[in-house]
Formats: structure tokens, C-alpha cells, sequence
């Protein structure tokens, strides 16, 4: 694998607190990496050295390609937009010297890629939170990525955003970039990332990687009315995040066993819940990630 960017021993303090110490990453180009750790551990100050936004105190940020472009995208989403997303990418576009031809170009790419273009002409402000999220990365996009960098990037989404904008990640990865997240939610992220670190005690450490997984626990999304009529099924169930999707229905993730998934399946159904995603999951990992 050809080696991207290197960070090589970097330490960062803000006011003389130490937020990074002697920290190495290596960054691999076609690859995805997730930086989990708590709150205030050092994530957002890491990428904001890796897109090259702030500067460290010691050691080297080493690019190993030439020009490599890098598209930032940070935590928070403007979500008063008064343009369309064509008006608000052409706008944006042209801030950086884009030419129109060129950009308006690009702009239909992405729309196409990032499944908006039914949307094209709609504006920002109405859009879904997932919706708004896919144009603030299209943005970092406009001019030619080799290195995205996404801060919280399934932050407040529901699942079925989550789902959807981890699918259009593993195109973009499928097309050539490379992508650094930070994430607390990496328990949807399995399918998507390669490569973990954990930013710990200000050092940054490598866990497994994803691929490595087993299987024996799956990951199952469905909708109920009630979630009383789960009661018989609680103690097989492991539920991760419960949603009120309107008056009468209600959205559950939850992790479930391999060997009880038919039983599970069966009851769900006989209390009228629709099965939204069933998916493999390596439990272990589900465990280790809950920390943060
Ligand atoms: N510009 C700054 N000036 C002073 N302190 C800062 C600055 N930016 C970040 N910090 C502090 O550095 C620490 C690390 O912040 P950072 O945002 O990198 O953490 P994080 O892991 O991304 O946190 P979270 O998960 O809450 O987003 C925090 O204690 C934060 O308050």
C-alpha cells in the first residue's frame, strides 16, 4: 500500500496543556480511518494538524505525494442555507477560482454520486440533517481530493442516514481517496473503516483493524408500534439506540446473537414490527468502541 502522509512524533499543548505527545500516524492511500477516543482526548486538534489548519509544537507532518489535496470538513454544519446545493457548490467553487465549465462539471458529478441530484434544486435549509451533512462534503470535494478529512461526519444522523452516508464513503473510497473520521459512533462504522486509533493518555494507538471480523452476532434495525411488545424478547436483545419515528412507531437498533436471530425474527414479525437491516457484527469490537 503506498503511504500518503506520515505524522511523525507530534506533540500539540494549548495553553500548556498537553493535548498530544510524541503521536504517530501513517496515512495509506485507499484507506479509511477512524480516530475514536472521549471527549477533549485530541481528536478534532489531530485532523485540524493533518489538514495542515494548525500547526504542532514538535515533530513533522510529512506528505509523501506531491500536491496532495486535502478536503476538511468540520464538526459543525451550517444549516441556514438559503441556496440550492447547485447554487451554494457553484458559489463556493467560484470563491476558490474554479472555472464554470470546469465546476458546474464537478458539481453534476457529485450530485450524482452523492444521490442528490432530485434534489438539486431544493433548498438547503429544508434538508435533512444526513442531506446537509452530504453537501458540506461535497464542498471539501469540489476541486480533485485525494484526503478527506471529516470531523464527527454520523454525528446526530438517524441510522438510515448513517447507513446512506456510509455507503456513498465506501464509493468515494471504491474511487480512489482516502478518508480520516473522527467518530463516537463507530458501532455502525464496521463495514466501512480499516484502520482504528484511539487517541489515549495524548498518544495515538492502532487497534485491529475491521477486517479481521468474525461474525457471530448480527446487527438488527426494525421498526415496532410498541416497544412494550418487546417485553418476552428484552433478555435476547441488546438495544443500542431507540427512535419515536412518529406517534405510532418507533426505531430499534439493536445487536442480537447469531443462534437466536430466527427465534427473534419470528416474534418480531408476529407483533407486526417491520425488519428494516439485518446486518453480521463483530461483538467484541461493538464492546471495546462503547468505552469512548
Ligand atoms: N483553540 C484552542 N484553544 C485552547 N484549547 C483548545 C483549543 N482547541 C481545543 N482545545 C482543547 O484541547 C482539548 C482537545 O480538544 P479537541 O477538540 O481536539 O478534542 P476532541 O477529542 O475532538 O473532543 P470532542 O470529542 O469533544 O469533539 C480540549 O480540552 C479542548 O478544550
Amino acid at each position: 500500500m503506498k503511504m500518503m502522509m506520515e505524522i511523525q512524533d507530534i506533540s500539540k499543548q494549548y495553553k500548556g496543556k498537553k493535548i498530544l505527545d510524541n503521536a504517530c500516524l501513517s496515512i495509506y492511500a485507499h484507506q479509511i480511518i477512524a480516530l475514536v477516543g472521549k471527549n477533549g482526548s485530541g481528536k478534532s486538534t489531530l485532523l485540524k494538524i493533518i489538514a495542515g489548519l494548525i500547526d504542532t509544537d514538535n515533530g513533522a507532518v510529512i506528505k509523501h505525494q506531491q500536491s496532495l489535496k486535502i478536503g476538511y470538513v468540520p464538526e459543525i454544519t451550517p444549516s441556514h442555507i438559503l441556496f440550492t446545493p447547485e447554487e451554494y457548490l457553484f458559489h463556493m467553487g467560484r470563491i476558490r477560482g474554479m472555472a464554470p465549465k470546469q465546476l458546474q462539471q464537478k458539481i453534476d458529478d457529485l450530485l450524482e454520486m452523492f444521490h442528490l441530484q432530485e434534489s438539486r434544486n431544493s433548498r438547503i435549509i429544508h434538508f435533512s440533517k444526513g442531506m446537509k451533512q452530504k453537501v458540506i462534503i461535497m464542498q471539501a470535494m469540489l476541486e480533485n481530493t485525494d484526503l478527506l478529512i471529516l470531523d464527527e461526519p454520523l454525528s446526530g444522523l438517524d441510522p438510515k442516514a448513517q447507513s446512506d452516508l456510509e455507503e456513498t464513503l465506501s464509493i468515494l473510497k471504491d474511487n480512489g481517496l482516502s478518508i480520516v473520521l473522527t467518530c463516537h459512533e463507530t458501532k455502525l462504522l464496521q463495514h466501512l473503516v480499516d484502520t482504528v486509533f484511539v487517541i489515549q493518555n495524548n498518544k495515538i494507538i492502532q487497534t485491529d483493524s475491521f477486517s479481521s471480523n468474525h461474525t457471530q452476532h448480527n446487527r438488527l434495525i426494525f421498526e415496532i408500534a410498541d416497544p412494550a411488545l418487546l417485553e418476552n424478547l428484552l433478555p435476547f436483545l441488546d438495544i443500542q439506540q431507540q427512535n419515536q419515528v412518529n406517534s405510532d412507531h418507533f426505531e430499534i437498533v439493536t445487536v442480537i446473537k447469531l443462534e437466536d436471530t430466527s427465534q427473534i425474527l419470528e416474534d418480531l414479525l408476529r407483533n407486526h414490527a417491520s425488519i428494516k437491516q439485518l446486518m453480521p457484527i463483530n461483538y467484541q469490537e461493538e464492546h471495546f468502541y462503547r468505552q469512548f
